[in-house]
């Protein structure tokens, strides 16, 4: 395995330390990740980059509180994930929308809050201003079923932020989107970063969505999942559409890519797999 060494962010948000997650028992058994440490910093877009089956969505899930490791630590603002979730500190947005159909736009972003006994008129106010944020403000009265598989996840994106966490995880947000839809909600979620100061943990297994999006990318291998080598995306931190034909921002994917394939056997490429 290689690995990039890195400095330590500032101020840490999530610290992962020597997590190892074993899934079943005999020959049922599988180590879906193996000693995975790394830190990621307050205000960092950092994404989980790899390919089908090292791990990405268990690691967010750890974050997350969905699943406990089998040894190791998790740590979110120095707390257990789940006193985490408990305080409210992560929203999430998964592959799939999950919106409750039989709720306009406007109540599904409200859910949240309602859960939490805002009054009416707090939760009509704060579900304006998210959905004037992920730009669906015309969309307020319509039900998900109205609206198209972007817009769908913009809905998803605003009632994670509806309680106003610091951190965002993000597992797969766009991959169910064409091409244009994905690029223009990932100009959105870079909008929405700089104005909003959150941290983001995503996951993905796009290069180029990795390297326009991120501060850092941690790339996993497979089998057991490990952290092969941890990136700073060394790009201007205004991200735009020209970006996408820089020879930098093609040199950063070149990098990123190589690194799979650096030393080992060319034709072997069963550590990705
Ligand atoms: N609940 C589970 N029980 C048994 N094995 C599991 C479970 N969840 C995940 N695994 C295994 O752990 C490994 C990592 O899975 P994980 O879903 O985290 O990978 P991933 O990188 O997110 O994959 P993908 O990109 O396809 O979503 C895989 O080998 C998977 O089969």
């Amino acid at each position: 395995m290689s690995s990039i060494n890195v400095p330590v962010p500032d101020v840490c948000h999530i610290e992962v330390d020597h997590v190892s997650v074993v899934f079943g028992t005999g020959t049922q058994q599988v180590t879906a990740l193996s000693d995975v440490s790394f830190h990621i910093g307050s205000n960092e877009f950092v994404s989980l980059l790899g390919p089908s089956g090292c791990g990405k969505s268990t690691l967010l899930r750890l974050v997350a509180d969905l699943l406990q490791p089998t040894s190791g630590s998790v740590r979110i603002a120095g707390d257990e994930p789940e006193k985490a979730r408990l305080q409210r500190q992560f929203g999430i947005v998964f592959q799939t929308p999950a919106l409750f159909d039989w709720r306009t736009v406007r109540h599904n972003v409200e859910l949240p809050l309602e859960l939490l006994g805002t009054s009416k008129k707090e939760c009509k106010r704060m579900s304006a201003e998210l959905l004037e944020l992920v730009g669906l403000t015309r969309f307020a009265d319509h039900y998900p079923w109205q609206l198209s598989g972007g817009m769908q996840q913009r809905v998803s994106i605003a009632r994670a932020l509806a309680l106003d966490p610091p951190l965002l995880l993000m597992d797969e947000p766009f991959s169910a989107l064409d091409e244009f839809t994905k690029e223009k909600l990932q100009l959105e979620l870079l909008d929405i970063k700089r104005s909003t100061g959150k941290t983001f943990l995503f996951v993905t297994h796009s290069i180029p969505e990795a390297v326009f999006l991120s501060d850092r990318i941690i790339v996993l291998s497979a089998h057991p999942g490990q952290v092969h080598s941890i990136h700073h995306v060394e790009l201007p931190s205004e991200r735009n559409r020209e970006l996408r034909e820089t020879e930098a921002f093609y040199q950063m994917i070149t990098t990123i890519r190589n690194c799979f394939y650096e030393e080992r056997d060319p034709s072997d490429t069963s550590a990705l797999l």
